[in-house]
């Protein structure tokens, strides 16, 4: 299947930086893909590329296969049946709610109304249908301009951090939502975020961007179990870090020893954990738990501090063979005090090994 849109080596240059350094993108029908990274990566740019309210300056842009920007060709935005979501959404204030999300349509009368009504139920709204935008909450709002924005049926829909002027609570049933009825429609959706857990909650695909490019794209388990380096991993949460020198393709650590095939002899290696995915044991007068072929050796060290979390416990330790810090979750209430002597064992398939 040809995908909805079709991003091709788009560059795009404020003076002398690539801000939008060869970007390659597909999103298809029905396919959310998520922009995610820091701040001034280069994410709304690309986004304002594909509205076509900026222009690149190498690169193309395909709808369905249709060139819409590209050396010569510059489909206007409104052309383009694209539909847009930014966080600074505006409804027209002397509209009701209704008449918001059909202002857009050339349908008959009567079947835009129809059409806006049905949107207004599937998220919820229907009882205020009539109402006008200072009449409803911020996050009724929200809702009415997402369903404004779907409502002419455009093939793609970019969105701009949609969510992040809501509150938590709200955010999570709104975000839901908006899932749901987008995957409805088969709308392709290019979404901008620096929150990992919002593209981890609606992607199907993230592509996280890094100075202008795109350094990893894959489904969310795939991002964050198998990232391509130490920052793509601690983008996703806290990580650990055990450092050592590769000789003859094995590594040593406080862990025991590491398979590091393909690192040169004396080059640092670096081993990364995320902090669920360490073990916590206790002490034994002095011994931990057996080593064993999928948690390796484990390695003492004294609790520094423990902080409760609410959905999990975060432990750190201050390890007693090299005085380094590791911090393990627990997901219940652990609080051991400081002081206490507990050994950690390192989950081997859980363990990344990146080149220092
Ligand atoms: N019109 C412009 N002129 C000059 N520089 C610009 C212009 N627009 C954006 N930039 C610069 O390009 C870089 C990328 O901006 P962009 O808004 O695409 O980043 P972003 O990843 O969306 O960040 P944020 O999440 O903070 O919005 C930034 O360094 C920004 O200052």
């Amino acid at each position: 299947m040809s995908p909805r849109l079709d991003l091709r080596n788009i560059v795009k240059r404020f003076g002398a930086s690539s801000v939008v350094d060869d970007i390659s993108l597909t999103v298809a029908a029905g396919q959310i893909t998520c922009l995610l990274g820091p701040s001034g990566c280069g994410k709304s740019t690309t986004l304002r590329i594909v509205a076509g309210v900026e222009r690149q300056d190498a690169g193309e842009i395909y709808l369905d296969n249709r060139l819409v920007c590209g050396p010569g060709t510059h489909v206007p935005p409104e052309q383009r049946s694209i539909g847009l979501m930014f966080q600074d959404f505006a409804l027209f204030p002397h509209l009701t709610a209704a008449q918001n999300v059909a202002f857009g349509l050339t349908g008959a009368k009567a079947e835009n109304r129809a059409r806006a009504h049905d949107l207004l139920e599937r998220v919820g709204l229907s009882a205020f249908a009539e109402k006008y935008p200072h009449e409803l909450s911020g996050g009724e709002q929200q809702r009415v301009a997402l369903v404004r924005a779907i409502a002419p049926k455009p093939k793609v829909m970019l969105m701009d951090e949609p969510f992040s002027g809501l509150d938590n609570r709200l955010r999570d049933g709104i975000r839901d939502e908006t899932l749901s009825v987008l995957k409805e429609e088969g709308t392709a959706v290019l979404l901008v975020t620096h929150e990992p857990d919002e593209a981890m909650r609606m992607a199907d695909e993230i592509a996280l961007m890094r100075d202008g490019k795109i350094v990893q794209r894959g489904n969310p388990y795939n991002i964050y179990n198998a990232p391509v380096d130490k920052a793509a991993a601690a983008f996703f949460s806290d990580i650990n870090v055990i450092r050592g020198q590769s000789n003859g393709a094995l590594t040593d650590t406080p862990f025991g020893q590491f398979l590091t095939p393909g690192h040169s002899d004396g080059a640092t290696v670096e081993i990364v954990i995320r902090p669920q995915h360490l073990r916590i044991d206790f002490d034994r007068q002095g011994r931990g738990p057996n080593p064993t072929p999928s948690e390796g050796v484990p390695a003492r060290g004294v609790v520094e501090r423990a902080r409760f979390m609410g959905r999990e416990s975060l432990v750190e330790f201050r390890m007693d063979q090299d005085g380094s810090i590791l911090t393990a979750t627990v997901p219940a209430v652990f609080l051991p005090k400081p002081g206490t002597a507990l050994w950690l064992t390192m989950r081997r398939d859980r363990c990344l090994v990146f080149p220092g």
